[in-house]
């Protein structure tokens, strides 16, 4: 059975209506490059290889043949096409294969824990205290890491020097940067108030370390022992009871008593987790072209477009050429978390650097090559982006044209419906919500994921939200493209909106809102979704009268005509206004007046205690006992 499973492999049926992707596939490939040309997680690679038998162990670097790569590639729905110039890129390095021989690099640190429980105080606490070891009349900089020295007994070369901490934002809508970060992280010091104890976001924090634990270390950091309700042993019991095996009680988990507030524990936090990154024995290459990872990018007055690299490997010199994703820069200048120009950076180091031409995205890779490999591999991937989002493009179009047929529909059935009060709600639940189409514009990709987060799904099942598209960077051209062709607004957060933009999206109808508070920008959101919802309509009674008497009267043209002889009960009947007739109750008639006479004269309005005459457009049917309305409707847009 197993053989046959081998000889036969099943072939992935490609659900997706679309065009197969097209993907430029080298003649040969390592099997950590193919799960980056064809974008999939290199573990369900991995397990595509075993499955259709080509290897048991395709290791990272395993090299698959032309026919397995081609074999793999439709497997995943990709249409693939040798092509060894046009597959050309900048991959990840390999695993060093002598890492021992390596030098020390410091450990990568992130502070997690839950909300209040003091990470902010603390990372201030830590980076306040490195500076003033550092540069005399150095600032400290928000650029998504600092570092911080470490005093060790050894004076070898080899030793540690210092740990970079990961200064991500804590607040619940980061956190899919704060995930990424674990990505990269070595060591999670794991912050818990000694006053308050195991939190909801404790316990995450501890289920993400299980997760990582092979290659992830923790330290726990019991918290605001300055204070007078602090119980440390309370903490720690309840953190053994969370399966967290502290070194005092036997485990190998190491807790450290420390005040962010006053600094206190803070030298044997830093020695803890020296010690710790020491038996982690983290090692890099110093050396050769630098890879790394994009923790925050910005566009900065007088800098353009800057973005904080972590270094893990190699050394990124000033004049180097780098790409990421589809961003190229010559670094121009590089500065640390200290703002000092630094010329070299390593391992470890996370710099700020300048000369980008566009922004890179964080969270994705760096990788530097010679400038013609660079060039190169950015034109490849660039026209790699140009096939991906054609396909996007189509994909915006049908899902528009969708829309709009539904719409359409609806309308039809709405029709055919309108005599029921509730055919509107019906048709609209039949044919899903109304969507307000929203592309983001940010100015990091951190806040552009949480204003994403924050955006998505607002309203309702008859109408809601739907980000369509998030990217970094000032509002563009084809931006505007975009929300035109997919009948979407555009957010602006925290980035410009050039005028030339501005003619243009008003030319083509294209809305756009721009705002840096995340609650207007919601606020704004949702009033325009609530635009989209049936409105509620009011009607108003404005004036009552009384059918007293009917009598026939004779018109210029000799026809004869039923009008109503009434006394006005309440408030003001005016001829300007809807009218209908109630009988027992019930509306049996409801249209506008064509004649309103007081004493023979036309009027056009009567007050409440007089008698007119009235008769209705269409409607001839009036009796004795009948009341009369005139009424006002006015629409309310739809609540949330
Ligand atoms: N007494 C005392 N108070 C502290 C200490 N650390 C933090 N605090 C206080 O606790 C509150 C929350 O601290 P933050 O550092 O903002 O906590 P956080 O975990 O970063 O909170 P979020 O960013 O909201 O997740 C603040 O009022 C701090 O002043 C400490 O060691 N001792």
């Amino acid at each position: 059975m197993h053989e046959e499973k081998r000889e036969k492999p099943k072939r992935k049926v490609n659900n997706n209506k679309r065009a197969p992707l097209k993907v430029y596939i080298p003649t040969t490939v390592s099997v950590g490059n193919l799960a980056t040309i064809l974008k999939v997680r290199i573990e369900r690679l991995q397990r595509r290889i075993v499955d259709l038998g080509v290897t048991e162990s395709p290791s990272y670097d395993y090299v698959l043949t032309t026919d397995y790569a081609t074999l793999l590639a439709e497997e995943f729905g990709r249409q693939p096409v040798i092509d060894d110039e046009a597959a050309f890129d900048l991959f990840p390095p390999t695993p060093h294969s002598d890492p021992a021989s390596l030098p020390l690099r410091p450990p990568i640190v992130t502070i997690m824990g839950h909300v209040d429980h003091g990470k902010t105080t603390l990372l201030d606490t830590l980076r306040s205290s490195s500076v003033a070891k550092g540069e005399a009349g150095g600032i400290t900089q928000h650029i998504g890491a600092f570092s911080v020295p470490v005093q060790t007994a050894s004076s070898e070369s080899s030793s540690l020097k210092s740990i970079t901490f990961l200064d991500t934002p804590g607040h619940a809508a980061f956190s899919a940067m704060r995930a990424r970060g674990a990505g990269v992280t070595d060591i999670i010091v794991l912050v818990v108030a000694a006053d308050d104890g195991i939190m909801p976001q404790t316990r995450e924090v501890i289920e993400l370390y299980k997760k990582f634990q092979d290659t992830v270390g923790l330290v726990v950091a019991i918290n605001k022992v300055d204070k007078p309700a602090a119980d440390v042993e309370t903490v720690e019991k309840a953190l053994m009871a969370e399966g967290i095996q502290l070194e005092s009680y036997g485990g190998d988990i190491p807790a450290v008593y420390v005040s962010g507030l006053t600094g206190q524990g803070l030298p044997d936090l830093v020695e803890t987790l020296a010690a710790l990154a020491e038996m982690q024995d983290l090692r890099a290459e110093q050396t050769g072209f630098a890879f790394g990872e994009i923790l925050e990018s910005k566009v900065q007055r007088g800098l353009g477009f800057v973005a904080t690299a972590l270094i893990s490997k190699g050394s990124l010199k000033t004049g180097s050429h780098i790409v990421s994703g589809l961003h190229y820069a010559k670094v121009r200048r590089m500065t640390d978390s200290t703002g000092k120009v630094v010329s070299v950076a390593t391992p470890g180091m996370a710099v700020t650097v300048s000369g980008w031409k566009t922004l890179p995205k964080a969270g994705d890779n760096v990788i530097e090559g010679a400038e013609a490999d660079v060039k190169k591999a950015l034109a490849n991937r660039i026209r790699q982006n140009e096939i991906e989002a054609s396909l996007a493009d189509v994909d915006a179009i049908n899902e528009t044209r969708r829309v709009e047929r539904e719409l359409r529909a609806a309308e039809v059935q709405a029709k055919h419906k309108r005599s029921s009060p509730q055919s509107k709600a019906q048709v609209v639940e039949e044919s899903g919500p109304k969507e307000l189409r929203i592309i983001i514009k940010a100015d990091v990709s951190g806040s552009a994921e949480a204003v994403e987060g924050a955006l998505q799904g607002i309203g309702n099942k008859i109408a809601t939200s739907k980000v369509i598209s998030t990217r970094v960077g000032e509002v563009s051209e084809s931006d505007v493209t975009l929300a035109q062709t997919a009948d979407a607004m555009i957010i602006a957060f925290s980035v410009a909106v050039p005028r030339s933009i501005q003619h243009l999206a008003s030319q083509n109808g294209v809305q756009i809102s721009s705002s840096d508070i995340i609650y207007k920008v919601m606020d704004d959101v949702r009033n325009r979704v609530r635009a989209l919802l049936p409105p509620i309509i009011e009607t108003t009674v404005t004036g009552e009268a009384n059918v007293l008497q009917l009598f026939d009267i004779q018109l210029k043209d000799k026809s004869m005509k039923k009008v109503a002889g009434c006394r006005v009960a309440n408030g003001l009947i005016e001829k300007s206004k809807h009218a209908r007739v109630v009988r027992k109750g019930e509306t049996v008639y409801e249209g506008s007046l064509d004649t309103l006479k007081q004493l023979k004269r036309d009027v056009t309005e009567v007050r409440k205690g007089t008698e007119c005459g009235l008769s209705f457009d269409g409607f001839s049917d009036l009796q004795d006992g009948d009341l009369i309305q005139t009424f006002e409707r006015i629409e309310k847009p739809g609540l949330l």
